[in-house]
């Protein structure tokens, strides 16, 4: 985990950061304000430089005008402090660059002239351009052996043409040196299942299929498809949501212990989850896989439209905004446990969490009635709360209760309980690691294109077929039949929300 940079230091965050696309809206979204939170936080090294490169033709005191709007926008007042926003503000430099185009380049090369940090580019473009803006980069000489690249999701659209623009970062960048970004493996509670899983005895010791019924996983958003109709209506929940957030999580709930905190030993043991993850047979696509969209409803009170009335649609799409599925780990740690997972956009609320349901003690000695009450779930918030609970039965109070059994949680909220930690956003997170040259939160290729199999599987299924997704109203928990397909093996979702 501990890489030397060129500055010598293990874990120095004194780098050049070089961010392709640094106009758009996940740039001052979202990465502007986590650098910012870093700088404020004490996090960037002073020499730390920061170029932002984008077609407009920004001078450089206009980008820094359109970041400090952006930040003004995006950071809580009563952390936008001046001091730091000056200090943050005159890091930054600019260049236009049309990104195709090779002759360009040789500005971002005069620019690291005499620098001998690292270089870390950031793509915060679409994944079609990553092929060019790597040749480009090696071709112009902008590249040494210690520069690095950080892409984003989503990497393809299937195995193969996530093949190919690996193929293409993979010319320019060793796999040593590229960073795909999962946001999820940047947010606290998702880096925490590391911690609770291996440095508890109490849940190692438990964490195997004599222990463990089965596990759910929720990951509900209020949102819609927020004007991305382009972009979702070709991906569809099961590429943008599962494929990478949800089966991270599986990853992280599923694997063995790594031998140590190696990027490579923790994403080794992700890589055997993902290949022992079972594939879905054509018998198992009515009862075992649920796909929805959202029909025209209401969260909050307030009325929203159908999938298909979203601005820009194609009214006879079956594209999924929902996803409901039992799959499972084959393997001797996990055999027999069913893995409940769903995902959909428009349900009442965001919320995603993780419930570990224990398995009941093998002889039972109390109420009969309360026999379905007696076993432990642990669940696991990552939002919009971020905390841990662990249901336990104890006694309910009271002289005529007799041994009658009252479920109750022991909680960790993660805000009451350490109430002076400002849990960072995933973004903070994950720059500093690439700035530090660690890899561990980051998704190997392997990863990714065996999570593409799986779902290139359930796809292709999904396209022989071709059946319409179900319909569900906006604001309900997605179709009726993704009830249907846990309450068939006697379970439900998880509801004490
Ligand atoms: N936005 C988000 O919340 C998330 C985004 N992502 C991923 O992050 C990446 C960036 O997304 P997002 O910020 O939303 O996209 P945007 O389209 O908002 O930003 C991309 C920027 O790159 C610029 N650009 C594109 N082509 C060129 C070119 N040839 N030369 C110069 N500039 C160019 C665009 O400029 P112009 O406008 O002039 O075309 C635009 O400013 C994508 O891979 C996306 O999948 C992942 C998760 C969430
Ligand atoms: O990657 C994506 O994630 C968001 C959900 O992220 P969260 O951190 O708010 O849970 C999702 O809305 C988007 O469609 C998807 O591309």
């Amino acid at each position: 985990m501990r890489q030397r940079n060129r500055s010598g230091q293990a874990g120095s965050t004194e780098v050049d950061l070089v961010l392709f696309g640094a106009l758009g809206d996940l740039a001052q979204r979202k990465l502007f304000p986590a650098l910012y939170h870093l700088e404020r936080e004490g996090l960037l090294d002073p020499a730390t430089r920061l170029l932002g490169l984008a077609r407009q033709g920004h001078d450089l005191d206009g980008f820094r005008c359109r970041v400090e709007k952006s930040l003004e926008a995006r950071v809580k007042t009563q952390e936008l402090d001046r001091e730091t926003l000056a200090r943050f503000l005159a890091r930054l430099d600019f260049l236009p660059l049309d990104f195709t185009c090779p002759e360009g380049y040789g500005a971002i090369r005069e620019w690291r002239r005499h620098a001998s940090r690292p270089m870390v580019v950031y793509l915060s473009v679409a994944a079609r351009i990553y092929g060019d803006i790597c040749r480009h980069l090696d071709t112009s000489g902008c590249l040494d052996d210690t520069s690095r690249v950080v892409v984003e999701k989503p990497i393809g659209y299937d195995l193969a043409s996530s093949a190919g623009i690996n193929d293409a970062i993979a010319a320019a960048f060793p796999e040593s040196r590229v960073y795909r970004i999962d946001h999820y493996l940047g947010k606290e509670t998702v880096q925490n299942l590391i911690a609770l899983r291996f440095a508890n005895p109490l849940f190692g010791t438990q964490w195997n299929q004599n222990h463990i019924s089965h596990v759910e996983i929720t990951v509900a958003e209020e949102v819609g498809i927020e004007g991305r109709w382009g972009y979702f209506d070709d991906a569809g929940q099961l590429r943008d949501m599962v494929q990478n957030h949800l089966l991270q999580l599986v990853c992280l709930i599923a694997m063995d212990p790594p031998a140590n905190l190696d990027a490579d030993a923790i994403r080794d043991e992700k890589v055997k989850v993902l290949k022992a993850l079972k594939p879905f047979t054509d018998d198992m696509l009515g009862r075992d896989v649920v796909r929805g969209q959202y029909t025209a409803g209401s969260i909050d009170g307030k009325a929203v439209p159908g999938y298909l009335e979203e601005e820009g649609a194609n009214t006879k799409s079956h594209t999924e905004s929902f996803v409901a599925m039992k799959t499972g780990v084959a393997n001797w740690r996990w055999a027999g446990v069913p893995f409940y997972l769903r995902t959909g956009k428009r349900m009442p609320e965001k919320l995603s969490q993780i419930v570990i349901h224990f398995r009941q003690q093998p002889h039972y000695i109390f109420d009969p009635d309360q026999r379905d009450l007696a076993a432990n779930k642990l669940v696991i918030r990552l939002q919009p709360e971020e905390g841990i609970a662990l249901e336990v039965l104890t006694k309910d109070s009271g002289l005529d209760k007799g041994m009658r059994l009252r479920r109750g949680p022991l909680h960790l909220d993660f805000n009451s309980a350490f109430p002076k930690t400002r849990i960072p956003d995933a973004y903070e997170r994950l720059l500093l690691e690439v700035m530090k040259g660690q890899q561990y939160l980051f998704v190997r290729r392997d990863e990714v294109e065996h999570a593409w199999q799986w779902c290139d599987n359930l796809i292709a299924a999904w396209e022989e077929h071709d059946e319409p997704p179900r319909r569900y109203p906006a604001g309900s928990w997605g179709p009726v039949a993704s009830i249907a397909m846990i309450t068939q093996d006697g379970r439900s979702w998880y509801e004490d929300y």
